[in-house]
């Protein structure tokens, strides 16, 4: 599993009501029990447990398992790397404070506060070479590593490998890269490394390659169900990076509409303004000239480009557009474009649409009229793409696809509405997986419960209410989906992410304005949800 993902994982626990406290006690437990057998394996007589600590859960982890191990008669000393009053992690703080209230302390517990790196030769067992009558703990990083080790922790790790004692790492040997398995500079070597619910992807690339490097490798479950990963929820919003300060204008996404016809201004609208909401930096829509002027009278923050040749009888888009919008692409460094919202069904629209997608290799959208123009045999390769229909919508789209499953997809109706029947909806979803595998990129299918599928991996989304069934929350998921797309998630993500925004933005909207809420609504709401980010 990526850091990442666990990171996500962690967070939408707390959706499910299940606290990260909670997850920390879990781990600490499982890792003392685990110590606990190690030891009596290892040694014949009683050991001492040293657990070093850094300022994140990693280290909370080993506050935990303190606790317990405290508990089965371990004499336990915790080396501090960092003050208590710069414990990053929440839960670590907490588990550090049941730790310093212990006071006076009746186990046998020592907590020892390393300020610099000279008082790590200064520690006794150090000092002493005594450490063959120890366990040492590494909680100093887990999977919340960044840049160049600190002085003070490459000291420490240089400090516990050269010592004589059995090393466990806690869920990641702290120095490597959780998700590479590499090793910048220097890393904890331990026997063991004790992870949870699932092996980091560097720590399971690294045991490939070198086992030593990471040692026997155990995995304990704390308790996380599989719906805390599957369910999208807060916690998907930490894959968004975080705007640098120094950013200007265009650096946080770029993003093309093309649609709209005479008929249809409000789709790009509602599709650009939920977009901007979502944190793209400019939003450009391609419209025919008749249906621009509306779409700016509507918003003085999106860029209307008013396309010439859609004059006269052609009120809709055409091929004789291709060029300019090209010309937009290339000129302002589009990064993703949305396609379709608004543009109505016109077979030459379908044309400009086809040569569009084959030309253009930024990620794409395809939305509402779209599914109905574009052959999804044009779109196979591209991986950084996302279509978002509903269940009808579809059927249409891979009809080319369906012959071998055309009676599965008709008893396909409601598979958003989650039978409790779990081999039902496993059967439904591998019979979507099937006929979608023939694309690479991402479906989102809209319903009661959005489902967000590959040929591979899916994820659920809960949010939204049924207010959501009036006109244009479908061109404002689309909007935000290419917003993120523009701000470099990956189509899974993206498409996972933006139909939690636009649930979200939907329940803020009902409390809001009531049952009665517009699509054009979903847009104010969108800002606070960005800013919620852990
Ligand atoms: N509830 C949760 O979030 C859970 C977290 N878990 C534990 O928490 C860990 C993740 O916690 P965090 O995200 O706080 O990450 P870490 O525990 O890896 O700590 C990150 C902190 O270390 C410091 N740091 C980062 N890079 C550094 C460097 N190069 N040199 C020196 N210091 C550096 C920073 O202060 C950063 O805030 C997991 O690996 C796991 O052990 C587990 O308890 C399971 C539940
Ligand atoms: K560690």
């Amino acid at each position: 599993m990526d850091p990442i993902d666990m990171m996500v994982t962690d967070i939408n626990c707390e959706d499910l009501g299940l606290s990260r406290l909670c997850l920390m006690e879990n781990a600490g437990k499982c890792l003392s029990d685990e110590i606990a057998t190690i030891s009596t394996f290892t040694f014949s007589k009683p050991v001492k447990i040293a657990i070093f600590t850094g300022s994140g859960g990693n280290a909370g982890d080993g506050f935990v398992a303190a606790r317990h191990l405290l508990n089965r008669g371990f004499e336990v000393e915790i080396f501090m790397l960092t003050s208590p009053k710069d414990i990053k992690s929440i839960d670590a703080q907490i588990n550090f404070e049941i730790l310093e209230n212990m006071v006076p302390c009746i186990s046998r517990l020592k907590i020892i506060e390393l300020n610099d790196s000279s008082d790590i030769d200064n520690i006794e067992l150090v000092k002493s070479d005594s450490f063959s009558e120890y366990i040492i703990v590494d909680g100093i990083l887990g999977t919340g590593i960044k840049g160049d080790l600190r002085k003070k922790v490459k000291k420490s790790i240089e400090v516990i490998n050269n010592s004589n004692a059995l090393k466990i790492s806690i869920d990641v040997p702290s120095g490597m890269n959780p998700l590479t398995g590499k090793i910048n500079d220097i890393a904890v070597k331990p026997e063991y490394t004790i992870t949870f619910h699932k092996v980091k992807t560097g720590v399971k690339k690294a045991s490939l390659n070198n086992e030593s490097s990471v040692g026997g490798l155990v995995i304990c479950d704390i308790g996380i169900p599989i719906e805390a990963e599957i369910f999208v929820g807060n916690g998907d919003l930490i894959r968004l990076k975080n705007r640098d300060d120094v950013s200007h204008k265009g650096n946080n996404g770029r993003i093309l509409i093309v649609g709209g016809n005479k008929d249809y201004h409000g789709a790009p609208t509602i599709a650009g303004l939920s977009a901007m909401s979502s944190g793209a930096d400019l939003v450009y829509i391609a419209t025919p000239e008749s249906t621009s002027l509306a779409i700016k009278q509507k918003s003085p923050d999106l860029i209307v480009k008013g396309l010439n040749n859609c004059n006269g009888s052609k009120n809709y888009l055409n091929l004789d557009n291709l060029d300019e919008i090209m010309t937009i692409i290339d000129k302002n460094n589009i990064d993703a474009i949305l396609i379709g919202p608004g543009s109505g069904l016109n077979e030459e629209t379908g044309k400009l649409f086809n040569i569009l997608v084959k030309k253009i290799d930024i990620p794409i959208v395809l939305d509402a009229d779209a599914l109905k123009l574009v052959n999804p045999l044009l779109i196979k390769d591209k991986d950084n793409l996302i279509v978002t229909p509903h269940l009808k919508e579809l059927k249409i789209f891979f009809n080319d696809y369906v012959d071998d499953y055309i009676d599965d997809l008709n008893n396909l109706s409601n598979i958003s509405n989650f039978d409790k029947d779990f081999d039902k909806f496993n059967e439904k979803l591998s019979v979507l997986q099937s006929i979608t595998r023939n694309i690479n990129g991402t479906v989102v299918l809209k319903g009661k419960y959005d489902l967000i599928f590959n040929g591979i991996n899916f994820r659920v989304n809960r949010t939204g209410n049924s207010g959501m069934t009036v006109g244009g929350t479908g061109d404002s998921l689309a909007g935000i989906a290419t917003s993120l797309l523009s701000q470099g998630l990956n189509s899974y993500d993206a498409g996972a992410l933006a139909t939690y925004l636009n649930g979200k933005a939907g329940d803020f909207a009902k409390e809001q304005y009531g049952n009665g809420f517009l699509a054009s609504h979903l847009s104010e709401f969108l800002g606070i949800l960005m800013e919620n980010i852990y």
